[in-house]
């Protein structure tokens, strides 16, 4: 197959206006290109030497009639389409003057968060409503084969026993979705632990996934993450269309395969050389930016990046951050 990237190069920014009920204004494209119909964040193309802040105001005056002041980030997602490549600069607006009326003959419409996604947007929506609905924090449960590693008898069940402690503080701290990873444990002693691990996350209302097993996630009535090698392995979405699914990626193709399989998200990386593996570099914000353009799901960046880290993440149009020693109240 081969492939020529666009080269045209489009800057747009976009408003999360929020009115004081909490409903977000969409407004529908109008016009007979692939895009028309499909509904949007209201905002333009940034000019040649505009400010991104003096962009949104300008298009929110010239397409709803409004004096918008422009607040906080919400994401910037890189998106290549057919023609171009786009990047979508998403921020707040949560104050303004006049009434939103459509003055390019353009539908508005107030939308509660949790419906966004039943509207049709362009791909580079998908990111910023999941931005906007979806936990900026994926935690992934270390090893307890490792931790356990040679442990044995009251040891071996003490040390299980503090992992599920550590898990509840971790919930505590506001941890809402999780992946559950063992992959050294002694499989028996693991999908045990794996089913007091999902108690712990279900009565803390988090989302739990647990990792490369779909017989085990059906079992225990939760979602699954596939290994990245397990991509190749599925012709279909290995669990119903109601139950989570996620994926580890590195490449493109890792990207587009889990796509491909209905993925509700992924991660990708490793983004920063991580203490398991010092010696290896990570592929760093730019490359993960460029590989995050050529899919819509969303994406949280992975492999030593912490909290810290969570503004560069946005910025380079990740859903959030992924992590397990960034995140594990140990
Ligand atoms: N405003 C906006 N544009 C979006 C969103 N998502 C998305 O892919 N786009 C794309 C569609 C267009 O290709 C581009 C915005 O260009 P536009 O044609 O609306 O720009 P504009 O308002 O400045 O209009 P013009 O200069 O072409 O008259 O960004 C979104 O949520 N809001
Ligand atoms: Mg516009």
């Amino acid at each position: 197959m081969s492939e020529t990237a666009p080269t045209r190069f489009v800057r747009v920014v976009a408003g999360v206006i929020g009115d004081a009920r909490g409903r977000i204004l969409l407004a529908q494209r109008t016009g007979a290109s692939d895009l028309g119909g499909l509904w949007e964040f209201p905002g333009g193309k940034i000019d040649p030497g505009e400010s991104t802040e003096h962009a949104l105001a300008r298009e929110l005056d010239e397409e709803l009639g409004i004096h918008a002041e422009v607040g906080e980030a919400v994401i910037t997602v890189p998106q290549l389409y057919p023609d171009k490549r786009l990047t979508l600069d998403v921020r707040h607006v949560t104050r303004w003057q006049g009434n939103p009326r459509g003055r390019e003959g353009q539908a508005l419409l107030w939308v509660p968060p949790r419906k966004l996604a039943l509207y049709r947007m362009p791909p580079a929506d998908r990111p910023v409503v999941a931005a906007l609905q979806q936990p900026d924090r994926y935690l992934v449960t270390p090893d307890v084969g490792q931790l356990t590693a040679g442990l044995s008898g009251a040891e071996l069940e003490a040390a299980e026993q503090a992992w599920l402690d550590a898990l509840e503080r971790t919930l505590a701290a506001g941890i809402c979705r999780v992946q559950v990873r063992s992959p050294t444990a002694d499989p028996q002693r693991s999908a045990r632990l794996a089913a007091s691990a999902v108690e712990l996350c279900r009565s803390a209302s988090a989302e739990v996934l647990v990792n490369g097993d779909p017989e085990l996630a059906a079992r225990l009535g939760v979602g699954v993450h596939l290994r990245s090698d397990q991509l190749c392995v599925y012709f279909d979405r290995p669990v119903g269309a109601d139950v989570p699914l996620a994926a580890s990626c590195h490449t493109v193709d890792e990207l587009r395969a889990a796509e491909r399989l209905g993925c509700n998200f992924v991660v990708l990386g490793n983004v920063k050389p991580t203490a398991s593996h010092p010696a290896r570099d990570g592929i760093g914000w730019e490359a993960f930016a460029a590989m995050r353009e050529h899919v819509s799901m969303p994406i949280y960046a992975i492999g030593g990046v912490g909290i810290d880290d969570m503004d560069d993440a946005r910025a380079h149009g990740a859903q959030g951050i992924a992590a397990i020693r960034g995140l594990w109240a140990g």
